[in-house]
Order: structure tokens, then C-alpha cells, then sequence
């Protein structure tokens, strides 16, 4: 058995419905069993963003506005694929944009928008395309059932935005799909959207479908987990920054992750976590050469000691706040203070680095998020009778790089930071992670570019890998 995943872009029209469909219809035919995970369509979870911000501010007229859009695309989109109007899956569309424009308008009318409802606006792009793909599957003669992550089994708990599987999600998961797929039915899962188990509708985080399709594939212990993409698999470098970047044929799950954390948008953070227990490896496919076997994901893929980093990542619009002053010296609390402060004001900390002695922390966190750290810190510590000092610099970028090999592997860090000077790029900030796995460092967001083509460079990360 496999699970198939198919994010925003290959969701993204009536032609990429059936495209992606037919990958799963070719699979299905050859006696796999399958079960589908699908994203919204490509741009349906920004809009819905917007609508639900807009719709906070009371602004009814733009709210119903998107939700029209909304609707007229999904609608057309059936009809492209041949769904009559008066079939089920257009009706279903149709109620879903009803309830959709029905809880918008409470959110209007209120004035307020909790974390709880934003998650249940934002479900709606997941709910309406997973009928679209089993309308697909349908067309290709593939018997077909779609559910909404609640539907399927997947409990997740009560952290709105960034929900977390439960326990209880993995037996429910098996007994629902596994009855859809033992009466011969293709199940299509609504990813990104669980369920507490009150019912009430979350989401697991941006891009969120990845992690959808690896806790089915650990609920079902599927043979493996593929996550179809626009690429041919996780490449050595962001292709869109690097010209030369090269697909990867493996990486272990601990260097996926570090990528992921560190930028690279191919995959969810935690979508390879639920894998790593029972070793399912996690298959990243390019849906344009369904032959190419893209880049398998495992515990243990093969090293090359030549060639100790993999991929280089980045991460834009960041800022660095430096928090210092003699009196940190000494004070044993004081860290845990910052932290502290930090964390109860949901303000997530990307990287860190102490200075000489303790007098100096410095900490990345999102440009959003950089001034309101910057005055809860000065509020919050000026009291605890220490002086301090607190510099924040913005526009700030944190580039990474990653791979097992840089374990006890001596120089690289040289050749890094050799090929960085090289390309006159002032270092902010540097960090190595505790696991060797990776070193990451921070710099302007306008060096970006010539750092990662510098770091691509200098580990040869265009010739390293097999030909694509
Ligand atoms: N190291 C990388 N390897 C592959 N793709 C990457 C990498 N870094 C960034 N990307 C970008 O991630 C995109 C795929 O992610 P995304 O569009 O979120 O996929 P999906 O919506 O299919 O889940 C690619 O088009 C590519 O531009
Ligand atoms: N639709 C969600 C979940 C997701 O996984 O999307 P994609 O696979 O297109 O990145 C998001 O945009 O975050």
C-alpha cells in the first residue's frame, strides 16, 4: 500500500486534477492500494487567509467577494472535469461555500477572529478540493471515496494552527481508511485538517498535507509515503535561487527535517516524524517524470565522504535581537527569563548564539514578530534588576547547511566560510546545531542569493549527485 500526496500546484486546475489522478489510476491499476491526500488548490489558503482578516476588519463586501471567486472556480473546475451542475459533487461544493460564506459572516458581524475560527475558515480550501480528485478518480474508472481529516480519523489536539496528531488519530485512521480500501474503495483524504475530539475542525501548519499523508502511512504502515511535487524530488538548493541545483537521490529523515526548518519549502517540518519509528521511507517525486524515482527519504541512506553537506537552505525575513550588557554575566536565571518571556508571547525563536562569557545572547526571530519581541523583552526584564542592552537588527536572512556527512568531518566550516568572504557577504550571526548536522548562519536578506550560489559552489553540490 501507498500513500500519494498531491500539494497546491498539482491540485491547482482541472488539467493537474486529472493529471495527478491519473498517477494514482495508473498505481491503482497495477493492484496497488492507494490512499490520496490532497491540499487545496494552488492560492485557495492565502485567499482564504485574506477573507478571514478581511472579514475581522467587517469587511463583509470583500469577504463575500472571495468567497464568489472561491466558489466560481471550484464550480468551473467541475465542470471542466465533466461533473454535471446538478451532480453530488457540485452540490457539495455549493454547501460547502454556503457554510463557508455563512461562518465568514459571523466573523464580520463579530468583529473577532480566534485562532478556533481562522482554522475552520481555512479548512474550507482542503474540503472543497478533495471531491474534485475523487470526481477525477471517478472519470478513470477508480471507485473512490473522499473525507475531510476529521472524517478519516485524524484527532489531532487543540493547538489551532499547528495541531499535533494524537495518539488515538493512528487506530482510527486504520479502521476508517482501511474499511474504505478493503470494500475496494480509493480513499481521498483532505489534508492539512484533523479534528479535536470535541469535533471541532485543525489545522497541522502551512503545507501542512505532507504531514497528513506520513501520519496515514504510519497509521496504515504503508509500504511508503510519496509526496508528489512540481520538482523532481528535494534538490541540493532552492532550483528557483540556484540554476545547478540537483535532485538528491537520498537523505535521511533527520537531514530532511533540517532542511525543512531551515527554508526549504519542499516539505512540512514534521512530515517525516510519524516515519521514523517504523522506518517507512518518505518518497519526494517529480509529477512532470513519474519514472524518475525522485529522492527516497530513509533512516540511514547511503554517505558519501567526499561530499559531507547535501543542500544548502534559506530563510528570508528574519531579525536578529541581541540581548546583552554586563549583568547578564552572572545571572543564572537570565536566559531562562528571555526564553520565558518569548514563549508566552507565542514568538517562535529560529536560531541562537551566545556571546563571550554570558554577556551576549542573540536570537533570530521572524520580522514580524522582531519589535513586539524587542518591547515585551524590555518590558518584561526591565524590572528583574539587571541591566541590559537590546539591539535589533532587521531584514535579516538565515542560511543553512545540511547533511550527515559533516559529523567529526574536518574543514567545512572553512570552506563555507571562506566561499561566503569570497563572495563579500558580512556575517551576522553564526550557529552550528548541536547534532553537527548542520551550520547555519545569518546575514542580510539582500546577500541571500550570493550566498547560497556561494555555498552551492563550494561543496560542488551541482556535481555530486547522480545525473537527473
Ligand atoms: N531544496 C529544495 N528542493 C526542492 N524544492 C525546493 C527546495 N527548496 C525550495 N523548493 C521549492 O519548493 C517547491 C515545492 O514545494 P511546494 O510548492 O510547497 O509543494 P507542494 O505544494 O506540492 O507541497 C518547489 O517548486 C521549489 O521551488
Ligand atoms: N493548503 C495548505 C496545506 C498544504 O500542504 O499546501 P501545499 O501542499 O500546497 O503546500 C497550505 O497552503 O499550507
Amino acid at each position: 500500500m501507498i500513500i500519494m500526496k498531491f500539494g497546491g500546484t498539482l491540485m491547482g486546475s482541472a488539467s493537474a486534477i486529472e493529471r495527478s489522478a491519473s498517477l494514482v489510476a495508473a498505481e491503482v491499476r497495477r493492484g496497488t492500494s492507494v490512499v490520496v491526500a490532497v491540499s487545496a488548490m494552488v492560492g485557495v489558503t492565502d485567499s482564504l487567509l485574506a477573507l478571514a482578516s478581511q472579514a475581522e476588519q467587517g469587511d463583509i463586501a470583500y469577504a463575500n467577494d472571495a468567497v464568489t471567486q472561491l466558489r466560481i472556480r471550484h464550480l468551473s473546475t467541475i465542470e471542466t472535469l465533466g461533473g454535471a451542475p446538478n451532480s453530488d459533487t457540485a452540490r457539495e461544493v455549493r454547501e460547502l461555500c454556503e457554510s463557508l460564506r455563512q461562518t465568514v459572516a459571523g466573523v464580520a458581524l463579530l468583529k473577532e477572529l480566534s485562532r478556533r475560527s481562522r482554522d475552520l475558515i481555512v479548512s474550507f480550501g482542503e474540503r472543497l478540493s478533495a471531491p474534485l480528485m475523487a470526481l477525477a478518480l471517478e472519470n478513470l474508472g477508480v471507485r473512490a471515496h473522499h473525507l475531510s481529516g476529521g472524517g478519516a480519523g485524524l484527532l489531532t489536539d487543540g493547538q489551532f494552527g499547528n495541531a499535533r496528531p494524537l495518539p488515538e488519530a493512528y487506530p482510527r485512521l486504520r479502521e476508517r481508511l482501511g474499511g474504505l480500501l478493503g470494500a475496494g474503495l480509493t480513499p481521498v483524504v483532505a489534508g492539512f485538517i484533523g479534528e479535536t475530539t470535541q469535533g471541532v475542525t485543525t489545522t497541522l501548519g502551512r503545507g501542512g498535507t505532507d504531514y497528513t499523508a506520513t501520519i496515514i502511512g504510519a497509521a496504515l504502515s504503508a509500504a511508503e509515503v510519496w509526496t508528489w511535487k512540481d520538482v523532481d524530488g528535494v534538490m541540493s538548493a532552492d532550483p528557483r535561487l540556484v540554476e545547478g541545483a540537483r535532485n538528491l537521490a537520498q537523505l535521511s529523515y533527520a537531514e530532511v527535517m533540517e532542511l525543512a526548518y531551515f527554508g526549504a519549502k519542499v516539505l512540512h517540518p514534521l512530515a517525516v516524524t510519524p516515519l521514523q519509528q517504523s522506518g517507512i521511507p518518505l518518497r519526494v517525486k517529480g509529477a512532470a517524470d513519474p519514472d524518475h524515482p525522485g529522492t527516497l527519504i530513509v533512516a540511514e541512506p547511503q554517505i558519501d565522504p567526499a561530499h559531507p553537506v547535501k543542500a544548502v537552505t534559506a530563510i528570508r525575513n528574519l531579525a536578529v535581537l541581541t540581548v546583552g550588557g554586563a549583568g547578564l554575566v552572572g545571572v543564572p536565571d537570565a536566559f531562562g527569563q528571555i526564553f520565558q518571556v518569548l514563549a508566552r508571547e507565542e514568538i517562535n525563536v529560529h536560531m541562537i548564539s551566545q556571546g563571550n562569557s554570558q554577556a551576549t545572547l542573540s536570537l533570530v526571530v521572524s520580522q514580524p514578530d522582531a519589535r513586539r519581541a524587542a518591547e515585551v523583552l524590555k518590558r518584561d526584564l526591565g524590572n528583574s534588576g539587571y541591566p541590559r542592552e537590546l539591539h535589533l537588527q532587521e531584514n535579516v536572512a538565515v542560511v543553512a547547511v545540511v547533511g550527515e556527512g559533516m559529523r567529526g568531518s574536518r574543514g567545512v566550516a572553512a570552506r563555507l566560510f571562506g566561499a561566503v568572504a569570497q563572495a563579500n557577504v558580512n556575517l551576522l550571526m553564526i550557529a552550528q546545531g548541536s547534532s553537527e548536522l548542520n551550520i547555519s548562519f545569518a546575514i542580510e536578506n539582500r546577500d541571500v542569493e550570493a550566498a547560497v550560489r556561494a555555498a552551492h559552489a563550494a561543496f560542488e553540490l551541482g556535481a555530486q549527485l547522480r545525473p537527473a
